[in-house]
């Protein structure tokens, strides 16, 4: 797979512009329009190889709208769930948009950090420099990503581009891992469908004798 979405979720203001366009340009910048969905593009090298990320960034009106956001879940194949430490009600916005992936894929949670029908998701509680401010506990945070087996981190977009970029690249390197797990079982090794053909052959003859 060289061609892999993540869209990043959460509620109005609590960074999802910010940390994108940090990842995208490594650089903070403080305001954004938020009236309309943007998809951006990244060509990025991971393990050596080209992957072509887009990234969804809805407008706000789309993560609070249920069947808007029952399509970014379907459209994405890793998801970013932003919400801000300094706004208790965001974090409830997170819950639900955990709740929602759940409810649209029940017993997809089997494997840690695949809380989506094996998509991979990290649960992010951004604007960590505002933690004079704090609404939500780190530990809030902790809980609610291990009942999505989910990863999870608390960070800056304003302050901390490494963890930003981590974050991001994190995400993306879970996806390809996923797809190259999935191919792997699709297809049976070559070893494999040999055995089975002997097996075919001869075991039935064996049974004939
Ligand atoms: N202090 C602080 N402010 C931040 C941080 N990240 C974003 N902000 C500010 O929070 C506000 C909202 O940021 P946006 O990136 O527009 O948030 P959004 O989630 O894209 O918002 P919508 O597009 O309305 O959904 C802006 O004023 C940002 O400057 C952060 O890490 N720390």
């Amino acid at each position: 797979m060289n061609d892999i979405k993540l869209a990043v979720l959460g509620s109005e203001g609590v960074g999802k512009s910010a940390l994108i366009v940090r990842f995208l340009t490594r650089r903070f910048i403080g305001e954004y329009a938020s009236l309309t969905e943007c998809i951006y593009r990244k060509r990025l090298t991971l393990d050596g190889r080209q992957l072509n990320v887009e990234l969804y960034d809805p407008c706000s009106q789309v993560c609070a709208d249920k069947s808007a956001l029952s399509d970014q879940i379907h459209w994405g194949d890793g998801f970013l769930v932003i919400y801000d430490i300094s706004d208790r009600s965001s974090f409830q916005a997170a819950k639900n948009i955990l709740h929602l992936m759940r409810e649209m894929h029940p017993g997809a949670s089997k494997r840690d950090g695949e809380a989506a029908a094996g998509r991979p998701v990290v649960l992010v509680g951004n604007k960590q420099d505002l933690c004079h401010m704090r609404e939500v506990d780190h530990e809030e945070g902790q809980r609610l990503a291990a009942d999505h087996r989910c990863g999870f981190l608390e960070l800056s977009a304003a302050e901390h581009s490494q963890e930003v970029a981590l974050v991001f690249s994190k995400v993306v390197q879970s996806v390809c891992a996923g797809s190259k797990a999935k191919e792997r079982r699709r297809r049976p090794s070559g070893s494999k469908s040999m055995a089975k053909l002997i097996n075919n052959v001869f075991g039935k003859r064996r049974k004939s004798v």
